[in-house]
């Protein structure tokens, strides 16, 4: 066996397999504490997948399909085949950083008479002004996160994963998103989204020694090494913000956008100064810049760890580009995380004018499979 990926890492190359270059190569494990897919950086392509459970599915079914999909997703990201419905889409290609990350929206322990289980932070986020959400692209009982450095791969193992809950729980959406491929850059460097913004800046960091404080629940038992995932489709006014020159545009975010670098000084890791003033005795970071109005500063310590992907699905019909964020967020509760940053981004955002919310979900993520466990397993034997 290779050396699997540390917590942020890519691995080297698989012994025994040559002629695969390091990117393919490179992979997470699947088992641990944490389920994979929540603490590394954003792989080059996500796919999403909410499945509502089959009428009459039993608790009994879904434990039989935790159990193919946590053998299977394990396989897959050793860069195994599967050993059912593999359908050849990735063979040549090694586990390329591959992850598979299992949720549960609020839906699913009505439907499994689990309810008694269901943790009060999966009460639904409360509607925010300017949302614009479609509900059918929203929630679904059950929620796979499938994230790899390269796009068959990555839709590999969704097809995979869809077909083996055949018969249990049926798809009621997916998407799929982006983010910069390792190697495009000389040095290993933060993302970019599509406003042209580096992105992820200012996230919890896995060396915090408030790391897990922030991103992991700690309860209910069957949670405990769980997060709570929330996402949002956001769409941008592209033809709307690339109008703005640069400086406009980098006060209403409130970081330079050539390097990160925040309006208060320094370089993209400099902390953020939010009192820092200019000579004119204005505020360097504006009053209403996102960076200042999302910070834990200014909403009570609330923090969450950034996980967001673009998307790109071609033209609206008044002709706008429908593309945008698909934002992932983790944390160790929604009611310290997600929203009051969103509550008060929708007051006093600058970029709010140029975003829509257009899909929205909250779930919460299994903890890590231990060797010889399956995906849930706490939960669906208590
Ligand atoms: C409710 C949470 C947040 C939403 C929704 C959100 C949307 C969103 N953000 C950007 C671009 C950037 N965000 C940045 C920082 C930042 N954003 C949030 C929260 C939400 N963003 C937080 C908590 C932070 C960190 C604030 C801080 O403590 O400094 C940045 C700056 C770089 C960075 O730190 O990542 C950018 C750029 C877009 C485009 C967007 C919706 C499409
Ligand atoms: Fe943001």
């Amino acid at each position: 066996a290779g050396a699997a990926a540390g917590a942020f890492g890519r691995a080297v190359a698989v012994p025994g397999q040559p002629h695969q270059v390091s990117l393919g190569a490179a992979r997470v494990d699947f088992h641990g504490p944490h389920q994979a897919g929540i603490v590394q950086p954003p792989q080059a392509r996500i796919e999403l997948l909410a499945l509502d459970l089959a009428p009459g599915a039993t608790r009994q079914a879904v434990q039989e399909l935790f159990k193919r999909w946590t053998r299977t997703a394990g396989d897959m990201a050793l860069g195994e085949p599967a050993d059912s419905h593999e359908n050849q889409i990735a063979l040549d290609a090694g586990p390329s950083s591959l992850t598979v990350t299992v949720g549960l929206g609020a839906t699913f322990f009505d439907k499994l008479g689990l309810a008694a289980h269901r943790p009060p932070q999966l009460a639904p986020l409360p509607d925010f002004p300017q949302d614009a959400i479609d509900r059918s692209r929203s929630d679904g009982d059950l929620l796979l996160q499938v994230c790899a450095d390269d796009a068959l791969v990555a839709y590999h193992a969704l097809r995979v994963l869809q077909q083996l809950a055949a018969g249990t729980a049926g798809t009621r959406w997916q998407m799929s998103g982006f983010s910069r491929s390792p190697g495009a850059t000389a040095q290993p460097r933060t993302g970019r989204n599509l406003m042209g913004q580096v992105d992820g800046t200012n996230n919890p960091k896995p060396t915090d020694p408030d790391f897990a404080a922030k991103v992991f629940a700690t309860g209910p038992d069957w949670l405990a090494g769980g997060s709570y995932l929330v996402f949002r489709r956001i769409r941008m006014l592209l033809d709307n913000w690339e109008q703005l020159p640069t400086d406009r545009q980098e006060r209403i975010v409130g970081r330079r956008k050539s390097d990160g670098a925040p309006l208060s000084g320094g370089t993209e890791t400099t902390p953020v100064d939010l009192g820092k003033q200019d000579p004119d005795g204005s505020l360097a970071v504006p009053a209403d810049a996102h960076v200042r109005i999302a910070a834990p500063a200014s909403n009570g310590g609330a923090a969450m760890l950034r996980r967001g992907f673009s998307y790109s699905d071609g033209v609206r019909p008044d002709g706008a580009p429908d593309a945008g964020l698909l934002f992932l967020a983790f944390q160790a509760d929604p009611a310290h995380g997600f929203v009051p940053v969103q509550r008060s981004l929708s007051r006093g955002d600058g970029l709010t004018t140029f975003l829509r919310h257009e899909a929205s979900g909250l779930y919460a993520v299994l903890p890590g499979v231990p060797d010889g466990g399956y995906l849930g397993q706490a939960l669906l034997e208590s």
